[in-house]
């Protein structure tokens, strides 16, 4: 009997664990390095299939932006398929927007691969990937489903195997535009050198090796241009520093994390009623993998 829904999809978030700029391609787009991990934030998604073509979302939790990435991600599916099914969407929206933890492209990453399924396409992942990287940097990594090293502008992912990790999570109530942060005059001198790989036999080993390096250095290249747009993302990060003795931004932010430990508990609790009222704070745990890396061949 064929499928007619999917429910309790999830659409996990992400952290980078340091984000380089690296360059510019001719078209303006910077050129970036980063490790991108999954982590236990993450929204849910339920997927009801409907006969007359119609595409639709209802929002469970707070409502999202009328034309949001999980219809776009399914109007671009049933494009390229031809398919004349359609869907109902329902999202249980939980991880903070404006946030540099790519939920929205992780959201469309989840309609891509559940409709795949509930239409029957069948797709490869490859063909999944291609309509997901016209929808956003960042959507090519959760189809992937797998911890990357990502370059380009996130279109060239290389799959890492990352070690469980916490990390606490502070999202203020800002949300500052990508475009904003890498226009700022800050970006011109804000700028790190390519990762350079020695030409050794194990190649996974010494990547390994050189990512370490860059998630223990923590650096993140858009991190002085947000702050000097948000001091709240200063404050966010200052607070994690005092509570953990680190902090840095995640993405283009204004979310910011900080590492506490791989032992079987975080090496200190977020201190959460500190935060000011309307600040969002998780303690989370690095994913191997998306629970759905499993669904696309
Ligand atoms: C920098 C990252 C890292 O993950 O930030 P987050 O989205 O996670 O915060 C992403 O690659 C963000 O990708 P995405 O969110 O798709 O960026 P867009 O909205 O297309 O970018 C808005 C604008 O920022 C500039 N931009 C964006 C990405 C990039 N690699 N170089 C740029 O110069 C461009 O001017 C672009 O028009
Ligand atoms: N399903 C969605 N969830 C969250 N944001 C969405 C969604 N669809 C579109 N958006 C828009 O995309 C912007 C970026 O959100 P998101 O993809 O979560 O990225 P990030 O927080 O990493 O920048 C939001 O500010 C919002 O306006």
């Amino acid at each position: 009997m064929s499928l007619t829904s999917l429910t309790d999809l999830p659409a996990p978030a992400k952290l980078n664990l340091f984000l380089h700029v690296v360059g510019k391609r001719a078209d303006g787009y910077h050129l970036l390095e980063s490790l991108f991990v999954l982590i236990d934030w993450a929204d849910t998604l339920h997927l009801e299939l409907r006969t007359d073509g119609q595409l639709h979302r209802h929002d469970l939790g707070p409502a999202l932006p009328a034309d949001d990435l999980c219809l776009r991600a399914a109007r671009a599916l049933q494009a390229a398929s031809g398919t004349t099914l359609g869907v109902d969407i329902s999202i249980d929206k939980q991880v903070p927007w404006g946030a540099g933890m790519g939920g929205g492209s992780s959201d469309a990453a989840t309609v891509l691969l559940g409709l795949n399924r509930l239409w029957g396409l069948n797709w490869p992942r490859s063909r999944l990937l291609a309509i997901g990287e016209k929808l956003g940097a960042d959507v090519p990594f959760f189809v992937g489903g797998r911890n990357a090293y990502v370059q380009g502008i996130g279109e060239i992912l290389t799959p890492v195997s990352w070690p469980r990790q916490w990390l606490a999570v502070v999202k203020p109530p800002v949300a500052i535009a990508t475009k904003e942060i890498f226009s700022s005059p800050l970006m011109t001198t804000r700028k790190s050198d390519a990762i350079v790989m020695d030409s050794v036999a194990d190649t996974a080993l010494e990547l390994q090796k050189l990512l370490n390096k860059q998630c223990s250095e923590g650096g993140n290249d858009l991190q002085a241009a947000a702050e000097a747009l948000s001091a709240e993302v200063q404050q966010a990060r200052h607070w994690l520093v005092q509570a953990f003795g680190n902090g840095r931004m995640t993405g283009s932010g204004s979310a910011v994390f900080a590492d506490a430990g791989t032992g079987d508990q975080p090496v200190a609790a977020l201190p959460e009623g500190n935060l000011p009222a309307g600040w969002a704070s998780k303690m989370c745990r690095t994913l191997d993998h998306h629970p759905l890396v499993g669904w696309a061949s």
